[in-house]
Parts: C-alpha cells; sequence; structure tokens
C-alpha cells in the first residue's frame, strides 16, 4: 500500500502540489490525470525522492520514504518516462538488467527475467536480446523502457506519459499490454497522463489534478458518472470524442460480408447507431441493409477499430 500523506511542493511561493492525500492499494493502477502545470509530474517524482516535498511524507507499505536514502529508495521504485530513456549504446539485455545487475543478482537470473520480460513483451528474446535500442521500432522502444522499469519487481512502478510518443493504433496496443502484464505480475503502477480516455481505459482508479489539488480520486465509472467539480466534467467530456466522431461514419464505410442477428440498420446509419444497436442488443455484430436488401453487417471490432483511428 502507498500512501501520500499531505504532501506539498513550492516553487518560489507558489503550490506546484498543494497538500495531496491518497492511498493506492497493492496490485493496481492508479492514473494521475490532469492538465499542463496541475502538477501531476510532481506528485510523481516526490513519490521516488527525485523531488524532494516541500512537506508531507509518502510511504509504501507503512515505511516513510524518508527513511532510505533516495538511490536506494530508487531501486526498489521503477520509472519509466516518455522517450523511454534507454542507454543507447547498451544492448537491449542490457538496459532490461540495469536495476538487477545493481542489486548484483548473479547473472544468469538476471539473464533469465530479461528473457521472460521480453517474451511478456511479446518480443522474441533469441531475435530482440543482443540489438541497440537503435535497432528497435518506436514501439518496441517503448516496451523495453518498460520492461526494464519492471526488472527488478519494484514495490511500485511509476511511468510518466509512457505513451505519449506513441501514434494512436500503437498506443491502444501498449496500452492493452500494460494492462495484461500488469495483471500477471500483480504490479502496483502509477501513471501520469493528460489524456482522460487513457485514464479511464486504464485505471482501476483515478486522481484528477487541477492547479496542483487532487479534485477527485474515484473509479474510472465515478469519474465519468459523478465528476466532482467542472473541471472534472470538462476532462470527461473529451472522452466522448471518438462516440462524436463514430457518429459522424456511414456504416457503408466499415460494412463487410457475412450475415449477423436481429434487425438491419438502414446503410446510412452511423456507426455510433451501430454501436448503440450492438451494445442494446448485445451482439458482437449487426446486419445491414440497402434499400431494403441487407448487404453485409458491421462488427463491434470494425467500429473499435475506426474509433481508435480517431483516438
Ligand atoms: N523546478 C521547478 N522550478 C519552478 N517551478 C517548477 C519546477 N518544476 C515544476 N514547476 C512548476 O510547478 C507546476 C507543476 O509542474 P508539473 O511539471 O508537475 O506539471 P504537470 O502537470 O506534470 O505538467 P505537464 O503535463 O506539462 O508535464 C508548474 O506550474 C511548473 O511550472
Amino acid at each position: 500500500m502507498i500512501e501520500i500523506d499531505r504532501i506539498t511542493k513550492t516553487y518560489d511561493g507558489v503550490h506546484a502540489v498543494d497538500s495531496v492525500t491518497m492511498t493506492v492499494e497493492t496490485g493496481t493502477i492508479t492514473i494521475i490525470v490532469g492538465t499542463s502545470g496541475s502538477g501531476k509530474t510532481t506528485l510523481l517524482r516526490m513519490i521516488n525522492r527525485l523531488e524532494e516535498p516541500s512537506s508531507g511524507e509518502v510511504r509504501i507499505n507503512g515505511e516513510s520514504t524518508l527513511a532510505t536514502k533516495p538511490h536506494l529508495l530508487r531501486r526498489r521504485i521503477g520509472y519509466a518516462i516518455q522517450g523511454h530513456g534507454l542507454f543507447p549504446h547498451h544492448s537491449v539485455a542490457r538496459n532490461i538488467g540495469a536495476v538487477p545487475e545493481l542489486l548484483n543478482w548473479p547473472k544468469d537470473k538476471i539473464s533469465a527475467r530479461v528473457d521472460e520480460l521480453l517474451t511478456l513483451f511479446s518480443m522474441d528474446p533469441v531475435a530482440f536480446r543482443d540489438r541497440y535500442p537503435a535497432e528497435l521500432s518506436g514501439g518496441q522502444q517503448q516496451r523495453v523502457g518498460v520492461a526494464r522499469a519492471l526488472a527488478s519487481r519494484p514495490d511500485l512502478l511509476l511511468m510518466d506519459e509512457p505513451f505519449g510518443a506513441l501514434d494512436p493504433i500503437i498506443r491502444s496496443r501498449a496500452q492493452d499490454d500494460l494492462r495484461r502484464i500488469q495483471q500477471r505480475l500483480g504490479s502496483t503502477i502509477m501513471l501520469v497522463t493528460h489524456d482522460m480516455d487513457e485514464a479511464i481505459r486504464l485505471g482501476d482508479r483515478v486522481a484528477v489534478m487541477d492547479g496542483g489539488k487532487l479534485v477527485q480520486y474515484a473509479t474510472p465509472a465515478e469519474i465519468i458518472s459523478q465528476p466532482a467539480t467542472g473541471f472534472v466534467a470538462d476532462m470527461v467530456g473529451d472522452v466522448e470524442r471518438p462516440l462524436r466522431l463514430l457518429s459522424l461514419i456511414p456504416v457503408s464505410e466499415v460494412v463487410e460480408d457475412g450475415a449477423a442477428e436481429g434487425g438491419a440498420l438502414p446503410a446510412g446509419a452511423s456507426l455510433r447507431d451501430a454501436l448503440a444497436a450492438c451494445l442494446w442488443t448485445g451482439r458482437t455484430a449487426v446486419p445491414v441493409a440497402h434499400d431494403d436488401a441487407v448487404v453485409g453487417r458491421v462488427t463491434l471490432d470494425a467500429i473499435r477499430a475506426r474509433a481508435e483511428l480517431h483516438a
């Protein structure tokens, strides 16, 4: 359990983070979301003491982080940032094994851990362990960055806009991967983003920051259904963007061959209508008709793929 207790950071008399209190349960993903300058990064960096708090404290499993030297603390807390921060002159294996090496793990244990993580991230260890960061795609570099942060099974993984540099499709795959791996390893993750869609999609709990203050800390469903302030409501409004876009695209654009059960939608109906029909009937596809003749179907997968293209 991570307890953040009235933590505050003041720069030149201005509160960048203003008395934030929150508790993060072990084995969960907590997303810190807010606009630029709201204090997200400063809050995250006070947890591993890359920034020292002006007041307040953080306890990890009951122990104050102030009781441990910062460099030792940071070996127990993984940290992944946008642009991955890989060592360019080290192989993938050395990058992932960096913290275990600092902790003096035996070589064979490090090597096994590297292979295990590469496999978890769907990267064949034989093909990838000896490559250098420049020989990887952006998405692969990002996965190696996260694998490195997870390598020593840290008590906590802090991630600052880890997917910020990825294009929308790779980004949503990276989010799915992170969810899957977090569940598999039981990791505790705190992730900073300015993207409410990402927060809703990934978070067990979402912490919304505004002007250095924590204005709401709740489950994604509560954030959407009961936004605590106008600011939270505005941020949630952005989540509807893909839905609004779907309402502009006719089903004729993604219709495919094949049958589906239920009443047919006209070809001029929107993907939002098709999504509503799928959700309403509990089916994964709906038939599409043109001039009363069924011409094919629209699947939930096709709707989702189209929404992600515009996310
Ligand atoms: N070293 C510093 N010295 C002075 N002010 C700082 C320093 N670091 C951050 N700040 C200020 O603290 C506030 C919060 O910054 P922070 O980087 O935590 O915001 P953020 O929510 O992460 O923003 P972004 O999404 O743009 O990264 C900002 O007003 C920023 O200008």
